[in-house]
């Protein structure tokens, strides 16, 4: 099967009733204007970011000529990461940048951006993150004080109430990631509908708290103001419940803009540390854990994969079906979770996270045209309303399989 269009899904017979997946090609449609639009943009914010010489910008310059108009060229040179990708291309390669699916395209532009920026070749730029400007001044942002501060008011709350605040804090965290702030929409959003679309919080702590020592896979989405939400939940997982082990699995290389790698979990937890009070205690309790195991950092070379998880290879679906739980943070990752497709919003989250090995809970806020899992009510009442509610990051969910 090329890209899974009919459904197909390796080891698993072919489900030919999955709907068409999500492409770029309709003028005006939200995965147009993050080709068309956001992409373009975020080429011009990362030129001006970094005081890159004249062969980068002019490697910029060729990106941005070739997603404009041109077909999907392959890497050039040398790269490590070579037989990867040739190991997930769908057929795509020599294709327009719009026919492919909108989720492997959107994935090889970060491939071919750091590219650009000479992020995997030896010499000055090797391993700059692109994107460090802007994660840092987020990090460095009032918006970040607030959540530190209101880490201070969590003890004084019975353990339930701590519990389903972190996971509140750690699922509008991912409310706006920075290359949803590079269009219009996103940079105004901000405003939060605090009724959940679906909300299966109650069922992640029974399956925590279940019998034997737990250990949760956390796979995390944005640095900054969503890391830090993320790493108090961790914190509360290993300190407060009976949590043994926690992975959090973080992007091996800078992607989708905000998406944390390592440098930005050790510069959460500094900023944790640095805090004081009771962020500085919960940053000294993850340093501690890192130190011993408990919280060990994960970097796969999926994360950053154009594929969906039904197609992860067996090491990581491995890692998934051992843990007692698997948080998956974000929007990209619910894409890749559910399939990026054009499901209708009422088909059962169950029944497109079938084939997932193990318990599974995503905290998403919408910024993208997929969703499942919801009522006929509850979308009824949404598309009355007429605003944009898939994309705009307003609303969110968490819907869990265990
Ligand atoms: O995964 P995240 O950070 O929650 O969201 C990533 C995102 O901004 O990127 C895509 C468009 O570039 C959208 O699918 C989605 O809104």
């Amino acid at each position: 099967m090329a890209d899974g269009d009919a459904g197909g899904r390796p080891g698993e017979a072919a489900v030919t009733s999955d709907p068409p997946v999500i492409r770029s090609n309709v003028p005006g449609s939200f995965p147009w204007g993050v080709m068309h639009e956001r992409h373009p943009a975020l080429i011009r914010r990362v030129g001006e970011a970094t005081p890159y010489g004249p062969d980068r910008r002019r490697a910029l310059d060729l990106l941005l000529a070739e997603i404009t108009d041109g077909v999907i060229r392959p890497l050039e040179g040398p790269v490590h990461d070579r037989e990867l990708w040739r190991s997930w291309d769908r057929g795509h390669l020599g294709r327009r940048w719009d026919d492919a699916p909108f989720l492997w395209a959107e994935s090889y532009f970060y491939r071919k951006l750091l590219a650009a920026v000479g992020y995997f070749d030896p010499g000055p730029w090797r391993g700059i993150d692109p994107f460090e400007p802007f994660k840092q001044a987020e990090l460095l942002g009032k918006g970040v004080d607030e959540e530190l501060r209101a880490l201070g008011g969590l003890s004084s709350m019975p353990v339930e109430e701590q519990a389903r605040t972190l996971v509140h804090r750690a699922l509008w965290g991912n409310q706006a990631d920075l290359g949803f702030r590079l269009s219009a929409a996103g940079a105004q959003a901000g405003g939060q509908v605090t009724g959940l679309l679906a909300d299966d919080g109650d069922l992640i702590w029974p399956a925590v708290d279940g019998p034997g020592p737990a250990r949760v896979c956390l796979v995390a989405d944005n640095a900054g103001g969503e890391l830090l939400p993320d790493l108090a939940l961790i914190d509360h997982l290993l300190h407060t419940r009976a949590v043994r082990e926690v992975s959090l699995h973080v992007k091996p290389s800078p992607y989708y803009v905000s998406d944390a790698v390592p440098a930005d979990v050790v510069a959460s937890v500094r900023r944790l540390s640095a805090a004081g009070g009771a962020a500085g205690e919960v940053g000294e309790r993850l340093r501690a854990a890192m130190s011993s195991g408990r919280l060990a950092v994960r970097t796969h070379a999926f994360s950053c994969a154009p594929l969906p998880y039904d197609e992860m290879p067996g090491d990581l679906r491995e890692e998934f079906a051992s843990a007692t739980l698997t948080i998956m943070k974000g929007d990209l990752n619910y894409r890749r979770l559910v399939g990026d497709r054009a499901w209708a919003p009422t088909t059962p989250f169950a029944e497109t996270v079938g084939y997932f090995p193990g318990p599974v809970v995503a905290l998403r806020t919408l910024k993208s045209d997929v969703v499942v899992g919801l009522g006929a009510e509850t979308v009824a009442a949404l598309e009355a309303d007429g605003r944009p509610w898939r994309t705009s990051g307003t609303h969110a969910l968490i819907q869990a399989r265990l």
